[in-house]
């Protein structure tokens, strides 16, 4: 089980500031993932083309089970996520989004500001995560649940989580 996780912002791709939210989704995976996983972990800037170019190469040409975005989600004129995810994907999973919106949204107004998606492309699941730090448990919490299921599907590699934190879900 190979897992990805791209961090996607101008400011941290240039030092501005140090990446919080990519160690934040290891330490959240870490949390509940039992399974054996390699990281491979990248900080991009900005931008349709460098976003979609960091997608192809974990999806194709060095591939990993599971990217998981954070940034570049919002409706900022450099947010283009969502743009690279639309050239990138070969399948929508629209919920992803609806859910991690929803659960946002228990914690600010201007979840709705984000344009997170979920995806496939080949055998690797891609989930955009908001930006900002506080973002991350929630939404990966709320919509992990369904990820060991969803790669058994697409025939990515088995991932298993302890049920007494993060309990998944697999459909006799
Ligand atoms: N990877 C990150 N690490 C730490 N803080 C972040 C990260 N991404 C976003 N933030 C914080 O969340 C705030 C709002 O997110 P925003 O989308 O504006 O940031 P951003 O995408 O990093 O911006 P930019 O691309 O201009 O650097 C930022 O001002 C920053 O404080
Ligand atoms: N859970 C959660 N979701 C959130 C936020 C947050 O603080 N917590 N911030 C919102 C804001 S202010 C924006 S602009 C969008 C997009 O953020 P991004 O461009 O950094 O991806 O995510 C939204 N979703």
């Amino acid at each position: 089980m190979r897992i990805a996780i791209i961090t996607i912002s101008d400011r941290a791709a240039r030092g501005d500031y140090e990446d919080i939210s990519g160690p934040a989704i290891e330490a959240c995976l870490r949390g509940f993932v039992t399974s054996d996983f390699e990281l491979v972990r990248r900080v991009v800037a900005d931008g349709r083309a460098l976003v979609a170019d960091a997608l192809m190469e974990y999806c194709d040409r060095d591939p990993v089970d599971l990217i998981l975005t954070t940034g570049g989600t919002g409706p900022a004129p450099r947010d283009e996520t969502p743009e690279a995810m639309q050239s990138v994907m070969e399948k929508e999973l629209a919920g992803f989004g609806e859910l991690m919106r929803r659960v946002s949204l228990e914690q600010t107004p201007t979840a709705i500001l984000s344009r997170q998606t979920a995806g496939i492309r080949g055998q690797t699941l891609i989930i955009n995560l908001p930006g900002r730090p506080a973002a991350i448990d929630i939404c990966l919490r709320a919509v992990f649940p369904a990820v060991p299921y969803c790669l058994d599907l697409i025939g990515a590699g088995r991932i298993e989580t302890d049920p007494a934190v993060l309990a998944s879900f697999r459909p006799a």
